[in-house]
């Protein structure tokens, strides 16, 4: 037997012993006992899936919060391997954007080129300079990604022109090398090199601008990890979901995602999932849209998640008042702690097939590790994601802090965005809050954070002794995996103590 009970003697508890004890516990108060090792930690596969039919070969995935998932930030995560879902703060149209220029989006290419209309003045790109870093500008005759490409400008352009109003049609270089749409990533670094230009632009056969490849985007990808295969659909486009509500105009807006961008998957976004709005969306989508995938939520109990997936749920979200901008359990009286809504909620939706996704409360690695090997097929983040590069938002000062917004989609400032979709029209007129708004120090890209995430991860599933997830899942159920609650005086053990100056740096 694992974990050191061959002599009949237990030590530690096994999960349904944990569980059962009339306590609710989060990630902090568990521990795992450690396994036996016979694999290295680069060996341990972290493929699992986000529903039935998606699996990721990095299972975290970005919440949708305005302040959480663009595009941009559900192109990264592709590209790294996890999965974005994009907020429904917004109109349709508005998150259909988002979604298609996620599907769209080749790997390698610059996330959002700058586009300026040739009616622009100089000073615009000094404005792009200045708030985005960025020293050149791909000039449309519309303005925008998609149109006809007209020429580029960059800062060498602009030096001697005294005149900032001077339009950018006057200064631009119109000679210009450009590559056709389907360049693959390699081949454009390749060309880059030969033709020692910085920007290479991707049109298509009308001559509309559809992606940017530039030197500097490569070279900066050498400081990053290597990102490994990204996660594709069967078309190859970049994976990409979206949240969307159960009412009548969320129908439209579900039609509109699955039939314009092929959308990956909806996750019907709900404090409390368990009501007869989600269960007859879910049947809704399940026979007007077949092949979409549904991720049902959020629960935390094991009844709960039975009758959404018996509605036909391909997936659940679990966490009630976990997030770190959550107050629901303050406000409302109801929820769980993290551990245990996720272990429960696993047992039951694993045995139907289901997986779920631990969502809200990760703060490290550890939590990652933890929520996976209770049960969970995936981790869902916000805070962790929030105030990094790909987030939405501008970076602002506090206290001599660089800093990004973060607020929680129950908080009053997200609810006044997007309450006449989603609260105006209701019987319910008194708005109460369940989440803040505030902010997160700056973070710097998650293409450095995820990838050494995943790699803690694969540390911590060596140390327990299972080199996958489906290894984990059977040492879970079958009693292997040992663990116990952690004392508030072994917590503190746990963590760094008796020093008297300290810089944490996870990786
Ligand atoms: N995971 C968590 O612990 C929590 C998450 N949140 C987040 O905050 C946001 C708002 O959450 P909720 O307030 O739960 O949103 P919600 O839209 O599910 O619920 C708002 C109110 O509308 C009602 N409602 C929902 N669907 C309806 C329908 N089809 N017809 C009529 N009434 C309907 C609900 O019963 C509730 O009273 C979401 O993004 C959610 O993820 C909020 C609180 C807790
Ligand atoms: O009680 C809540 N009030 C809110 O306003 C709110 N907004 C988001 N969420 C949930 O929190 C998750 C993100 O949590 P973390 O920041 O801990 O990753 C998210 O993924 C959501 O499940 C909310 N919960
Ligand atoms: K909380």
């Amino acid at each position: 037997m694992q974990n050191g009970h061959a002599d009949g003697i237990y030590d530690g508890f096994s999960s349904s012993q944990l569980f059962n004890q009339g306590v609710c516990y989060t990630y902090d108060d568990v521990i795992f006992h450690p396994g036996h090792i016979n694999f290295a930690a680069n060996e341990v596969d972290l493929t699992s899936n986000v529903t039935k039919n998606i699996a990721l070969r990095v299972p975290i995935v970005s919440s949708p919060m305005d302040t959480v998932t663009e595009a941009e930030m559900a192109i990264t995560m592709a590209t790294l391997g996890g999965m974005g879902f994009i907020h429904y703060n917004n109109t349709a149209e508005e998150q259909l954007r988002q979604v298609l220029k996620a599907k769209r989006h080749v790997p390698g290419f610059i996330v959002t080129p700058a586009v300026a209309a040739p009616t622009d003045p100089v000073s615009k790109l000094y404005e792009l300079k200045n708030t985005r870093g960025f020293s050149s500008v791909c000039v449309t005759d519309t303005g925008d990604l998609g149109g006809k490409l007209l020429g580029v400008v960059t800062t060498r352009d602009i030096d001697f022109i005294n005149d900032k109003l001077t339009p950018l049609a006057e200064v631009m270089t119109t000679d210009l090398v450009t590559a056709p749409e389907g360049t693959s990533a390699d081949a454009a670094a390749a060309l880059l090199k030969k033709i020692k230009k910085n920007k290479l632009p991707l049109v298509n056969a009308q001559g509309e601008l559809v992606g940017l490849a530039t030197r500097g985007g490569f070279k900066d990808a050498r400081n990053f990890p290597a990102p490994g295969a990204p996660s594709l659909d069967g078309n190859g486009q970049l994976r990409c979901g979206a949240a969307v509500g159960t009412r009548d105009s969320d129908r439209e807006r579900v039609k509109m995602l699955w039939d314009s961008a092929l959308v990956d998957a909806v996750i019907l976004d709900s404090s409390q999932g368990d009501s007869t709005y989600q269960v007859e969306m879910i049947k809704h989508i399940k026979t007007a849209h077949p092949g979409l995938e549904v991720i049902a939520g959020n629960v935390v109990t094991g009844a709960q998640a039975r009758r959404l997936i018996e509605a036909g749920a391909d997936g659940l979200r679990v966490g009630m008042g976990s997030g770190s901008i959550c107050t629901t359990q303050e406000v409302c009286a109801v929820g769980r702690g993290q551990a245990t809504a996720v272990y429960h909620v696993a047992r039951v939706a694993n045995q139907l097939g289901v997986p779920i996704i631990a969502d809200g409360g990760v703060q490290n690695s550890g939590h990652i590790t933890k929520a996976l090997a209770l049960g969970a097929s995936a981790v869902m983040c916000g805070s962790l994601f929030a105030g990094t590069t790909e987030a939405p938002g501008e970076y602002f000062m506090i206290n001599g802090q660089r800093v990004k917004k973060y607020r929680g989609m129950g908080s009053l400032e997200a609810m006044a965005k997007g309450s006449e979709t989603r609260y105006h029209s209701d019987t319910q007129s008194l708005k109460i809050a369940q989440g803040v708004s505030g902010a997160v120090k700056d973070k710097g890209s998650i293409r450095k954070t995820v990838p050494f995430l995943a790699q803690a991860v694969r540390q911590g599933f060596q140390d327990i002794g299972a080199n996958s997830i489906k290894v984990a899942r059977e040492m879970l159920y079958n009693g292997a995996m040992r663990m116990e609650a952690r004392t508030n005086a072994a917590q503190a053990e746990g963590n760094v103590h008796d020093m008297l100056a300290f810089e944490k740096r996870p990786w």
